[in-house]
């Protein structure tokens, strides 16, 4: 560890650490954890607190202390222009090739992320924040092989996800505690990139992930605001769009829009951390068990509730609600495969266009097209903010809180135990998001994955199709034999395989639920 000379904020040396961890950025990394790090542990307790009630019975509903923010007709500030039409969004990790190709993609707005789509390794983060600096100032370049990447004349609007709350940056600490990863991915991005983005006329804009309530959200918008007044920006030059990603934060939309208000950039449907947040959040609950996580689509009445209300409660306060990522991505030399990954995500795409989204996310340049044709078919203005979609929809809290039917099948296990596996192995050697079985996998979908193996063993279920009880001891052996199958079909992967395994065994079959893979996972990480 460094001791630098103007704050207290010891790291771990990296080659990119004299440009991202400048003295005036540490400063500014220092007066933010100083400022807002207690409060975020708190947030954290009472997430915890949360839990216990939940555990005990109680079951979320909307909030009779906000009853009036809700009946009040409020709306957030106007979207600045560049905001207004976000018909399609591309993702991706923070990576330098991801980062030209995505804001080349197509897109109308590229969202970098350091959270579900990365693994935080301290070289993919501070690398991330150079690449998105040198994204900002259009310097950016890439020679790989025989080829040159650099940026197209028009390019995606650039937003980008800091990591959650709950995580924390263990190579950066003060007096001894680690920063928090959430502070350190914004704070280093507003701090390099807020003069450069006013001098183009535009802003900061964010996701904001896995909010559970809407203290959170207004955690966030003081840092919002300690950053607008400390970086000597005007108040909205930060924008964020939430992501309504818990089951928790599904019934506290209006109080989040309401929170950041003059910060806000809408709301988003996460559909993969909200089906894993339902498992997390109802551990304890034998009511609530899901079926396999292919059965949990967002045409079940669980999910389609969920993304109308996120719609009505946006439109409602004249702000975009965007709709969520289809895990189909292209397939390569399989012309049938690829063609039922198309119609899959063109399915998809004109649901939540017809729903009345106002627009959507998608995980590979090669969607890009398909979904900007279903929603310019679809939507024909730059959003449907006013289109009146859902204002007359009624959901209630069992309407968000009753599970869709199906079964637990062997395929079902196998696979969560496969993709668990390979995505836990792809995290550790630094990969956030991976193709599996022709999927696109992340840390959101690989926690559903091994929450649901959790679930299935600590609820005494066995396999629809074959009674098969799942069991801690048998997920164990399951785990065992993927991994020899894996080991046999690549015996020379340099990978991680065997911590995946040992992380995983730890999760499906200890007694206590883990809140997040990656926060034990981390340890692994340098
Ligand atoms: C639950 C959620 O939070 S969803 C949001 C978080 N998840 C994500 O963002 C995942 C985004 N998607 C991806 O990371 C990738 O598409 C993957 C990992 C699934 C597949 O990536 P690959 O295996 O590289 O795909 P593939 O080989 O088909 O890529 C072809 C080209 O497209 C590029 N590409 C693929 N996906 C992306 C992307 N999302 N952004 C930018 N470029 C991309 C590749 O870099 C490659 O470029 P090249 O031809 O210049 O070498
Ligand atoms: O972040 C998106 C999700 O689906 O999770
Ligand atoms: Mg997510």
């Amino acid at each position: 560890m460094t001791q630098t000379t103007l704050t207290r904020i010891q790291y771990q040396p990296h080659p990119e650490a004299g440009r991202v961890l400048s003295a005036g950025a540490l400063t500014f990394l220092e007066e933010l954890h100083t400022r807002f790090g207690g409060r975020r542990l708190a947030l954290l307790q009472a997430r915890q607190d949360r839990q216990r009630r939940l555990d005990a019975g109680e079951l979320p509903d909307f909030l009779p202390e906000t009853a009036d923010v809700r009946s009040a007709d409020w709306t957030v500030s106007p979207l600045p222009a560049d905001l207004q039409d976000r018909r399609v969004e591309i993702t991706g990790p923070v990576d330098r090739k991801m980062v030209i190709n995505a804001l080349n993609s197509g897109a109308r707005m590229f969202m970098a992320d350091f959270e579900d789509a990365s693994s935080p390794t301290w070289d993919n983060c501070l690398a991330g924040q150079v690449n998105l600096m040198d994204a900002v100032r259009r310097t950016i370049s890439l020679e790989q092989g025989d080829r040159t990447y650099r940026l197209n004349p028009t390019t995606a609007t650039l937003l980008v996800r800091p990591r959650g709350l709950h995580l924390e940056e263990k190579h950066a600490t003060f007096q001894d505690s680690p920063l928090s990863g959430s502070l350190f991915d914004f704070g280093l991005y507003a701090y390099h990139n807020a003069q450069e983005r006013t001098t183009q006329g535009t802003g900061l804009y964010f996701y904001i992930p896995k909010l559970e309530s809407h203290q959170e959200a207004r955690w966030w918008n003081d840092v919002f605001t300690f950053t607008e007044q400390t970086l000597g920006l005007k108040r909205g030059t930060i924008r964020a769009t939430v992501l309504i990603e818990t089951i928790l934060a599904a019934f506290e939309m209006d109080e989040i829009l309401y929170e950041l208000r003059d910060h806000s950039a809408g709301l988003n449907c996460g559909r993969w951390d909200y089906i894993f947040s339902f498992i997390k959040k109802f551990r304890t609950r034998h009511d609530r068990i899901l079926p396999d996580r292919a059965q949990v689509s967002m045409a079940t009445p669980m999910m389609q509730a969920y993304s109308k209300l996120a719609i009505q409660t946006c439109h409602r306060r004249r702000a975009p609600a965007i709709g969520g990522m289809s895990a189909f991505i292209p397939v390569k030399g399989d012309e049938a495969a690829n063609e039922r990954a198309f119609a899959q995500v063109r399915a998809d795409k004109e649901r939540e266009a017809l729903n009345g989204h106002d627009g959507t996310w998608v995980a590979h340049p090669g969607m890009v097209a398909l979904a900007t044709e279903v929603f310019d078919r679809l939507m024909p203005g730059p959003n449907q903010i006013t289109s009146g979609k859902q204002a007359d929809l009624v959901v209630t809290a069992a309407d968000l809180l009753t599970p869709p039917e199906g079964s637990i099948t062997e395929t079902g296990v196998n696979t969560n135990v496969d993709v668990s596996i390979q995505y836990i192995a792809a995290w550790l050697g630094g990969r956030g998001a991976v193709p599996i079985h022709n999927l696109m996998e992340d840390a959101a979908t690989a926690e559903i994955s091994r929450a649901q193996l959790w679930q299935w063993a600590h609820h005494e279920q066995r396999t629809t199709d074959h009674g098969t009880p799942i069991t801690p001891e048998g997920l164990s052996r399951l785990i065992d034999a993927h991994v020899q199958r894996l080991n046999a079909e690549q015996p020379d992967r340099p990978d991680h395989l065997t911590e995946a395994a040992r992380l995983l065994k730890q999760l499906v079959t200890q007694d206590q639920f883990e809140d997040f893979l990656t926060i034990p996972g981390y340890q692994y990480l340098r």
